[in-house]
């Protein structure tokens, strides 16, 4: 009996279909062909026509008895990919002959998730695989009643999932035995290890008496090396590797388009609907912020966005979940408690409103789109004046596409052709009610009638006006210039000090989100729009100043995070302005800490000429 996936997604959510069983009952074949024979043998499910490579490579490995360390990148397969042989192991494999059966049977399978929603994923995949051989599985997870888990334990069930906290409560109350365990996994190990479950998952785990007799999995995307030192105390020595990812450089998904768009806090709501717009091709999206009120408060100003994230009400996740994977709404806005292993139909589109801290939240937030094969877009939003992204660049092997924001004109561009469309729809049975207003107008304007057709079909797209957006902090109604002044501009302040040669003081401190160029020769900052013109006709009383709108975003100098806004950084403009390190002035780099732990403040090559110019100045 050999197993294959035939389940379309669609279908595995609706209870996701039964499989079909057939042929080779002897269970004694298990060489190498056993994978192959699990793509070509009796059992087709649908959707699934052969085994991803993770899959091929852990199939037998698994089915061997080995402990293993499997990564491969996000979607590619890894919960099947020890779902199927754990499946294959117990009902036709080595664990099939000592496997408990029958009423208040204790657990074949543990699988431990960092949260509630994987663990329901991936319950959901077992009760669907698995179900169809006869085995069941159960779900525990915490902020859900206690008294269906320990009915359903006392039942008797082949496999557990859960979160380690529920675990760990169910042993203590004595509702789970792990005396005939053979398998247990650890799903997304390093997100439960540095979520702080780390004693929990050790207690769990030491609750196997004899764990010569238990095989153990570990999988995830991301393994850090401290992840890989814990690794060896819980999998035996001579555990197996599955890494498709390796040394590879690149990390995150293959499958996705990674772009960078800057954006100030107070532009992002204004700006992602129309990133929806323009790159999520009709489909889902999620959205992730760093902080849970973040998370609510965008949901609560997005159109049709939900919000989810750990101070929610479990039922209340659920049904969220549910709603988004169902598309009951299109738009899932999400702190990390989504970014893990959660695999969502139709997601194409994932937002980070800011560069996350480390680097595997950047590839497991990205890496709900682009899944099984299929492509998607993750666009990171960051502030030029606070991020810095290029830690994550570097180490996840990304190259960023930079891009500004989509423009407001060209959104609507895209509005009018889709209303002009929609007027060959409209029946002509409305044409003789509105004829003699048509007339009217036509008669009353000084308008052509093309100009006034154009009119009507803003007002049909729902388009009053159309504003501007700046490229630097993506707001509407600035725009962006760039200052030269003929010499280089060092620091922010000395740009500030150029601006107020022939601005008040009011104007320079209006300017959004100044950051230098990469050539060292000018800096770009975002004007309101309605400040324009006296920014440019001010220049014209500073000899050598140049001021010129531009339309599209020059490369910018790396702004260094760690420095905060140091002693010398932002000079006399108050903003502060973490330090730039732009690696040819750059004499030292950021702070750091002496040898009793103060902090000591670097002062780059940048601050010095900085300060040179502002003596050269005065
Ligand atoms: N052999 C296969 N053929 C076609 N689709 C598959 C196959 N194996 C898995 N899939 C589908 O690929 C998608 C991604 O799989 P899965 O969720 O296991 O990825 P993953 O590697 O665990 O990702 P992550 O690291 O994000 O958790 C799922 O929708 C799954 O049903």
């Amino acid at each position: 009996m050999t197993l294959i996936p035939t389940a379309s997604k669609k279908k595995k959510e609706k209870k996701r279909k039964a499989l079909e069983i057939g042929g080779d009952d002897d269970g004694e074949d298990r060489s190498e062909t056993s994978s192959e024979r699990a793509v070509e043998g009796d059992v087709k499910i649908e959707g699934i026509e052969s085994l991803f490579p993770i899959q091929a490579m852990t199939f037998n490995l698994v089915l061997d008895g080995s402990d293993l360390v499997g990564r491969a990148r996000t979607g590619q397969g890894k919960t099947l990919a020890f779902v199927l042989p754990i499946l294959e192991s117990l009902t036709n494999g080595p664990a099939k002959t000592t496997r408990k059966t029958g009423y208040g049977r204790a657990p074949s399978v543990l699988v431990l998730l960092p949260t509630r929603e994987l663990a329901t994923q991936v319950s959901a995949d077992f009760e669907t695989y698995g179900g169809a051989l006869g085995l069941n599985s159960c779900c525990l997870y915490g902020g859900s009643p206690y008294q269906p888990q320990q009915n359903q334990l006392k039942r008797g069930v082949d496999i557990v999932v859960g979160t380690p906290g529920r675990i760990k409560d169910h042993i203590e109350r004595g509702n789970i035995d792990f005396r005939a365990l053979k398998f247990r996994v650890l799903d997304e190990a390093d997100e439960m290890l540095r979520m702080g479950f780390v004693e929990d998952v050790e207690m769990i785990l030491g609750k196997v008496e004899d764990p010569s007799k238990v095989q153990t999995l570990l999988f995830s995307a991301t393994l850090p090396v401290w992840v890989k030192q814990i690794a060896a105390k819980f999998l035996k020595p001579d555990k197996k590797t599955a890494d498709l990812v390796g040394n590879t450089k690149m990390k995150a998904s293959t499958n996705v388009r990674h772009i960078v768009l800057p954006c100030s806090v107070s532009a992002r709501s204004q700006l992602i609907p129309d990133i929806i717009r323009c790159y999520s091709s009709g489909g889902r999206t999620i959205i992730f912020t760093e902080t849970k009120d973040s998370a609510s408060t965008l949901a609560g100003v997005l159109p049709g966005a939900r919000a989810l994230h750990g101070d929610i009400q479990q039922a209340t996740r659920e049904v969220t979940l549910s709603g988004f994977r169902s598309g009951k709404f299109q738009t899932l806005v999400a702190t990390n408690v989504a970014a893990r292993g959660l695999d969502i139909d139709d997601v194409q589109l994932i937002i980070q409103c800011e560069p996350p801290r480390d680097v595997e939240a950047y590839i497991h937030r990205s890496g709900r789109t682009g899944r099984a094969g299929k492509s998607g877009i993750a666009v990171m939003l960051y502030d030029p004046r606070k991020s810095n992204f290029s830690r994550i660049e570097r180490e996840s092997g990304v190259k960023f596409e930079h891009i500004s924001a989509p423009q407001p004109a060209d959104i609507a561009k895209a509005a009018g052709a889709e209303a002009a469309g929609k007027i060959n729809e409209i029946s002509d049975g409305v044409i003789p009610v509105f004829r003699a207003a048509a007339e009217e107008l036509l008669n009353s304007s000084d308008l052509s009638p093309t100009d006034l057709l154009a009119k009507a079909l803003a007002r049909a797209a729902g388009y009053t006006e159309i504003k501007t957006r700046s490229l630097l902090t993506s707001m509407e109604n600035y725009v962006t210039v760039l200052l030269e002044c003929g010499r280089p501009i060092y620091s922010p302040s000395f740009a500030y000090g150029v601006l107020r040669r022939f601005l008040p003081e009011d104007k320079v401190e209006s300017i959004k989100g100044l950051a230098l160029t990469a050539d060292g020769k000018g800096a770009v900052f975002d004007v309101a729009t309605a400040d324009l013109d006296m920014f440019l006709a001010g220049k014209e009383n500073a000899a050598g100043v140049s001021l010129e709108v531009v339309k599209s975003l020059p490369a910018l100098q790396e702004r260094e995070p760690s420095r905060g806004g140091g002693r010398f950084g932002g000079g006399g403009s108050g903003r502060g302005g973490g330090g730039y390190s732009d690696r040819r002035f750059s004499g030292g780099r950021g702070g750091g800490r002496g040898s009793f732990g103060e902090e000591v403040v670097a002062i780059t090559t940048a601050d010095v000429l900085n300060l040179v110019d502002i003596a050269w100045r005065n």
